[in-house]
């Protein structure tokens, strides 16, 4: 299979070029039409040689992500369900707020990190998806709003996998879409969340950038933690606090902590007290999300008092937190929910 032209950064569209024995500007010319103008044919790419043209389309392909599904909340919200060229499917989110709009990529097909109240590690990982099929994610859904006269505004890689785990990928995807010549992206519009891959986290603090880091912590110490999340018996609490306090020292951003908040398991005031101790004096922000539900787990919500509550006991030790406004709940956009369907009904 012939590698996809999104997965080229404009330095290595450059590269290209310049092996081909064209001038570097016309990676440039690409990428402008790559992003800018976002089409699909280099056939139609008429400020480039007829004989580049063709060149370029004997060497590379375009990601096509072919609609299995698509539901549009209330909110506005909208989710999709995209079928990759070998019949995997993943879930895309975009969100309207009122500061703009925003989207939700996957950056795996399922994940193998198997944390206990999440749809999308049901199935283990089938494969990582290259940059390319992360960035055709935010170009298929621009091309729809482009309809609306709507803009992708910021971004947030919060779907399914583990970005870490595919740190490359990841990585080429951030700089394509931050680039000043194509969707020029915001980096502080940006938030990767890991769950806390040790190693990567200390790359990406050298890598230099301002894009925003999550971690998802969802638990005060390292026992709770194991349970709820094995990769912490790979990664401990303490190692993971220790690579955040790196990372901050380094880049002097602020470090946002997600935690689900389950009924009766990670959600009493001891375990916000002792969060709350953990976090005391870090420069970050807590994210409390009422725990989705996914059929195959037997979690239950905390009430609304006591999430209120753990957010008092946060706040009151000085602990900056948030509750998480859901959006499109009605159609079940908690991250691989849909995609699991998806498989179970193809299983029948
Ligand atoms: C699906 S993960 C993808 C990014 C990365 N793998 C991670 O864990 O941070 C994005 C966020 O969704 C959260 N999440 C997963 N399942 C959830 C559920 N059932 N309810 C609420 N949040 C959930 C994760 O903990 C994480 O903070
Ligand atoms: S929460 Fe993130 S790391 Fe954990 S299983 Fe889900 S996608 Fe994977």
């Amino acid at each position: 299979m012939k590698p996809f032209i999104y997965d080229y950064t404009l330095e290595r569209l450059r590269e290209w070029m310049n092996e081909a024995g064209q001038p570097a500007f016309r990676a440039d010319q690409l990428f402008d039409w790559l992003y800018v103008k976002r089409v699909c044919d280099f056939e139609e790419m008429t400020n480039l040689p007829k004989m580049l043209r063709a060149r370029l389309a004997e060497a590379f392909g375009f990601v096509t992500l072919s609609e299995i599904t698509k539901f549009e909340s209330k909110d506005g919200t909208v989710k999709f369900l995209f079928g990759l060229h070998d019949d995997h499917a993943i879930e895309t989110v975009v969100m309207r707020h009122n500061y703009g709009n925003s989207i939700c990529v996957t950056t795996q097909v399922g994940c193998r990190i198997g944390c206990t109240f999440c749809a999308s590690t049901l199935g283990g990982l089938k494969r990582n998806l290259t940059a390319g099929e992360i960035v055709a994610q935010v170009v298929t859904a621009q091309q729809l709003l482009d309809e609306t006269d709507e803009r992708i505004s910021s971004i947030v890689i919060m779907g399914s996998g583990e970005p870490f785990e595919n740190y490359e990928a990841t990585m080429d995807f951030l700089r394509i879409m931050i680039h000043d010549k194509g969707l020029h992206i915001g980096q502080r519009h940006i938030t990767v969340s890991t769950s806390g891959i040790v190693p990567s986290i200390y790359k990406f603090a050298d890598e230099g950038t301002q894009i925003n880091l999550a971690i998802s912590i969802h638990a005060p110490n390292d026992a709770l933690r194991s349970k709820l999340m094995p990769v912490n018996r790979r990664f401990p609490f303490e190692e993971v606090m220790e690579s955040l306090r790196y990372y901050m020292a380094k880049t002097g951003r602020r470090i946002t902590f997600e935690y689900a908040l389950i009924g009766g398991v990670n959600d009493r005031p001891e375990h916000a007290e002792e969060l709350a101790q953990v976090l005391q004096g870090m420069l970050c922000h807590v994210n409390l999300i009422p725990v989705n539900h996914v059929p195959e787990r037997k979690y239950v919500r905390t009430p609304r008092e006591d999430i209120f509550e753990f957010q008092r006991i946060l706040e009151r030790a000085g602990v900056n937190a948030t509750i998480r406004r859901e959006q499109g709940h009605d159609i079940e956009a908690a991250c691989g929910q849909l995609r699991a369907k998806h498989m179970e009904f193809q299983a029948r």
